[in-house]
């Protein structure tokens, strides 16, 4: 918890928040005093003037104790929501610099439950801390020493409640920590339900399995709820009984006072004080328990975002990292590339070897799960190899600063994600100084001028969540314009192709050779139809992970027996060249 605070919290406010907490303690140690004075002093000899120049006293104190708790509370509550904010971001910066592999050590939802409740536990433990955890150890000492002073006799009526009370909030804390504990795991199986059934809705519908889904979802409900309403349970009993000890403290302090005043052994005035200094005694005692109930819930909240911080990247970043030479002629080269995917039993990619240079195409092609796209996610270094090298422009890519890297390489997924916002914010994702002709260009050669021609706002037009908005074909011409879009020394197109229909996916390939942006810079292509890969100027067939041919059309459909099978299969489809 400390750990977590560490760097994130400015040390000046909690100190400020400490000062105006001690003022304002004090100054509530001071009315019960001054309470006994004006009785013993003042009540009891009839003097007014007395009486007025204590009572004064005691509003100064009290107006001190206002304004400090108003300064401890502001300072309090800025310090944790900055705690909050601070921590929202780092976990956000961190999560974004993930390489592929860490996304799937920790499942999305729980990440977003680590942003917003864990980080929500946190904040209200350290307001607690900067108040409760400050006021409680001063009061109960201060309270404690200045109601020995007025009668040691009756102190050691504490000898039997704060034991009780000790030992009643025990065992509420044996019982109540297990429970906020898994508080945050029961929140993280709900959002994962709450999430998968929101993105599979259609899915759910056409499998007709919309009532399993209610029925888990259902399940970890009402598992939550119980367990929240066990906790209430226990907390709302605990009042009850915290009342009974303090309310028996009290009766026992006026019987034993009542006895002392009349052997004349204690004055009305010093009882009054006792009183009140024993409630205050007994309510810092109830604060400490409450902050020690409510820590181990953080605790294990700051253990989940501390998860979250100490996941190393497995993507080593070169020391003195290179950069690539802007404007110059372009190579790409795969030298005996391997892949596993984390926790595979077989690799996923084998001793993989072309080369591209400056103007030149590779188109890539193979059956469903035969590595395509495992071999394009190797480029931008979304997962780092097994063996072999990957290199651009002749450098190493585990040599490239990940950031120079990742503006040297445009992806066109293969499931296009646009973001809520204009069309223009979406297009100048990659190159935020992008102006609107080089935005419209881009639409032009991605085949996406018309419709966004036909919008009445044009590049203002605003795309709803995923680009809901638009078609499948559409997102995918937007997703290939936005790549257009950012200028790069090589363009990778993931099945880019596959949605648009065979004269857009023509006119589209023509117009990507004609841009001279594109003519001198490297292009790589996944597609599923021997049309779009035809006129590649290198053509890699892959099957099974293995590279087993690596040539021209017109080579391989004498020579490639895999590749003639995929002209054979599309033919039957009627679906080639
Ligand atoms: N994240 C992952 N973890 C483990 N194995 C994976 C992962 N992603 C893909 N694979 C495996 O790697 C192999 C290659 O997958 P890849 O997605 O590269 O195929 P593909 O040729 O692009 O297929 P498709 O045409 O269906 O998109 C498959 O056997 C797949 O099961």
């Amino acid at each position: 918890m400390l750990k977590i605070a560490k760097g994130r919290v400015s040390y000046l406010a909690v100190i400020g928040a400490i000062i105006f907490m001690t003022i304002q303690v004090i100054a509530n140690l001071n009315l019960p005093s001054l309470t006994s004075d004006i009785v013993n002093n003042g009540v009891a000899t009839g003097n007014i003037s007395y009486i007025w120049k204590v009572g004064m006293k005691m509003v100064g104190f009290s107006l001190l104790s206002i304004v400090a708790a108003i300064c401890n509370v502001l300072l309090a509550s800025t310090t944790s929501q900055k705690l909050g904010q601070n921590l929202r971001s780092d976990i956000y910066r961190k999560v974004m610099n993930f390489s592929t592999d860490e996304y799937d050590q920790i499942e999305t939802s729980s990440l977003i439950t680590r942003t917003t409740n864990d980080v929500v536990q946190i904040q209200n433990v350290a307001i607690m801390m900067l108040r409760m955890m400050i006021m409680a150890p001063i009061m109960l000492i201060g309270a404690s020493l200045l109601a020995y002073g007025k009668n040691h006799t009756l102190t050691l009526v504490f000898l039997v409640s704060l034991p009780l009370l000790a030992l009643f909030m025990g065992i509420m804390l044996k019982f109540a920590m297990p429970m906020f504990q898994a508080m945050q795991t029961k929140t993280d199986r709900i959002n994962r339900i709450f999430r998968e059934g929101l993105t599979g809705v259609r899915v759910i519908r056409a499998f007709r399995q919309d009532q399993f889904e209610q029925d888990r979802f259902e399940d970890a409900n009402v598992d939550y709820t119980n367990n929240a309403i066990n906790v209430n349970t226990l907390l709302a009993l605990a009042f009850p009984v915290m009342t009974l000890i303090m309310s028996g403290t009290n009766v026992a302090i006026i019987l034993f006072g009542a006895h002392l005043i009349g052997n004349q052994a204690m004055q009305v005035g010093n009882l009054i004080a006792f009183m009140t200094y024993a409630m205050q005694i007994l309510m810092s005692f109830m604060m400490l328990s409450m902050v020690l109930i409510f820590i181990p819930r953080a605790q294990a909240s700051a253990k989940r975002i501390q998860q979250v911080f100490d996941l190393q990247s497995t993507m080593k970043v070169a020391d003195n990292p290179k950069a690539l030479v802007a404007d110059a002629d372009h190579s790409l080269a795969f030298d005996h590339v391997s892949y596993r995917y984390v926790g595979a039993e077989k690799s996923a990619l084998t001793d993989i070897d072309f080369s591209a240079k400056s103007g030149q195409t590779v188109a890539i092609i193979g059956g469903t799960g035969s590595g395509k796209s495992t071999l394009i996610n190797l480029i931008p270094r979304f997962y780092d190899l097994e063996k072999g090298q990957i290199k651009i422009d002749g450098v190493d890519i585990t040599q490239l600063a990940p950031e120079k890297l990742r503006d040297a390489v445009s992806l066109v997924p293969q499931k296009a994600t646009l973001f809520t916002g204009s069309l223009r914010e979406n297009m100048k994702y990659g190159k935020p100084d992008a102006t609107d002709d080089e935005i419209w260009h881009a639409l032009d050669i991605a085949r996406a001028r018309d419709f966004v021609e036909e919008d009445p706002d044009g590049l203002d037009m605003y795309v709803e969540q995923g680009g809901g908005n638009f078609s499948g074909g559409q997102r995918q011409r937007l997703a290939i314009a936005r790549a257009l879009v950012k200028q790069s020394a090589i363009y990778v197109f993931d099945d880019s192709f596959s949605a648009l229909d065979f004269k857009t996916d023509a006119d589209l390939r023509a117009a990507l050779r004609q841009d001279k942006h594109i003519q001198q810079s490297i292009t790589v292509i996944v597609a599923q139809r021997i049309a779009t890969v035809a006129d590649a100027d290198l053509i890699l067939v892959l099957d099974n992970g293995q590279l087993v041919g690596k040539g021209t059309h017109d080579e391989l459909r004498k020579t490639n027996e895999v590749y003639q099978e995929i002209i054979k299969s599309q033919i039957r489809e009627g679906d080639a060249e």
